[in-house]
């Protein structure tokens, strides 16, 4: 069965017998025509690699045969097939959505209360979501908006300048990535970004025993020249600090929604939290870029790794998130807010209690780049991991969708180590095998091969 969404909320879903949708080669071709049966009067779910979703917007119920013309790529069960045509697009046409916004004032408040009451909608959300916005998170608007000002002043700058600060020179894999650097599933992401951690000495940059390698990590950023933007390192700085305190609270009041004491996290991330800023620019999407295998998604479906990911977005939209039961909905900008959503960290802890939501960013057409700042908060490198005892805490049920007691994630293809740096070190190794050879040469062997994973087992 054939599954589609529409880009806002759970519009009718339409469900396609096969055989009446695919040629019997499986491949539709450009300007072919086709029809399909929609035999169901509620659509359901997407499926995970479904690439394009335009073509799923009409509306047409029960038992009808539409007509579709071939014209975007589609992939299913491993059987490519073009649809679209007539139909347009619901990308972006978002009228309701389920996210919740909570109030952050009513856990910040005196009200005793309206901050149980907060703590206990917090729980929900993240059992049944993992994904909601926060308002009154006490980030001064005016902060926010200078952080996506700079933002812009960066991106607009000439790509010579872009490149005084590519990532490639840093040994913390931090500074300028542009657009084919990162990718999701193997598909390009069609973002540049500037890539950032806590602000130190290169002193700090130990690390030489493979049990601390992790100590690399730890090291200064690549800062956009003074001389263009002089205010963008003193914006960012201070953005950083107030995301990082923000995010401690935000695990306290975790903590309480599990039911356990408020600081029981707070060993895990204190005194040196790790965590990772990216600015991001998604370009829009032109026509010619609408077939490319480059501009499919601005970042492909994914769960972050980490604990907690906090995101300011601008106006322009794209980002959505998958529910439980696969459907995708549009996460809009909400002047005000932040988006916050858990990782698989936190997932794992809670042996799948709390969800690491699966989100994506579609890449829109238009004339206008949406900018974002996603903040990710991670333990300190040495941190070990914590399980929680999620049984003695809640009588609800949930599916333990943690393999072998949480020691992976990505359906047990990534192992983890207990120490999280390990992990964090190794998968910006993965990622970035070039930057690695060229700034941790000691990891590789005679064979140019790196050796990291056999090192750390
Ligand atoms: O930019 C966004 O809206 C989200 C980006 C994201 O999900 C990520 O970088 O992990
Ligand atoms: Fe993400």
């Amino acid at each position: 069965m054939l599954r589609f969404c529409r880009g806002s909320d759970l519009i009718c879903p339409l469900s396609l017998a096969q055989s009446d949708f695919l040629p019997s080669n499986g491949v539709g071709f450009r300007g072919e025509s086709m029809s399909v049966t929609l035999n169901r009067s509620k659509w359901s779910l997407m499926r995970p690699n479904l690439r394009d979703m335009s073509g799923a917007s009409r509306i047409v119920r029960g038992g009808a045969r539409i007509p579709v013309m071939v014209n975007s790529l589609m992939r299913t069960e491993g059987v490519a097939c073009e649809l679209g045509g007539d139909i347009t697009t619901g990308i972006g046409s978002s009228e309701t959505t389920e996210i919740a916004v909570l109030d952050m004032g009513a856990y910040f408040g005196e009200d005793t209360g309206a901050r149980e009451e907060f703590v206990e909608n917090l729980g929900d959300q993240c059992h049944r979501v993992g994904l909601f916005y926060v308002k009154n998170h006490g980030i001064p608007q005016e902060l926010c908006d200078s952080m996506l000002a700079v933002a812009r002043q960066f991106f607009d700058l000439p790509i010579s300048v872009k490149n005084e600060i590519d990532y490639t020179a840093s040994s913390q894999f931090r500074g300028y990535m542009k657009i084919g650097v990162e990718n999701t599933a193997g598909l390009v992401d069609f973002r540049e970004q500037i890539e950032f951690g806590p602000e130190e000495n290169a002193e700090t940059n130990m690390g030489e025993n493979i049990d601390s390698i992790f100590m690399r990590l730890r090291g200064p950023n690549q800062w956009p020249p003074a001389a263009c933007i002089p205010e963008f390192r003193s914006i960012a700085m201070e953005f950083m600090e107030q995301m990082n305190v923000f995010s401690m609270h935000l695990m306290q009041a975790l903590a309480l929604s599990l039911g356990l004491d408020q600081d029981f996290f707070d060993s895990t991330f204190l005194p040196h939290p790790h965590y990772q800023m990216k600015v991001a620019r998604y370009p829009p999407r032109s026509t010619e870029d609408g077939d490319a295998e480059v501009g499919t998604f601005g970042v492909g479906p994914h769960s972050d790794t980490g604990f907690l990911s906090l995101l300011l977005q601008d106006g322009v939209g794209g980002l959505q998130a998958q529910t439980v039961d696969g459907l995708w909905v549009d996460v809009p900008p909400i002047e005000g807010t932040l988006v916050v959503n858990l990782g698989e960290m936190l997932q794992l802890a809670t042996h799948g209690y709390y969800l690491a939501t699966v989100h994506r960013v579609l890449s829109l057409p238009g004339t206008r780049s949406r900018y974002s700042i996603p903040f990710f908060f991670n333990p300190r490198l040495d941190a070990e991991a914590k399980s929680i005892d999620i049984k003695s805490i809640t009588s609800k049920e949930w599916r333990d969708t943690t393999t072998k007691g949480g020691e992976s994630t990505h359906g047990g293809r990534n192992k983890l180590h207990p120490v999280f740096g390990i992990n964090t070190f190794k998968s910006f190794v993965r990622s970035h095998p070039q930057v690695a050879m060229r700034h941790h040469p000691d990891l590789i062997d005679a064979q140019g091969n790196l050796v990291l994973d056999r090192l750390l087992g």
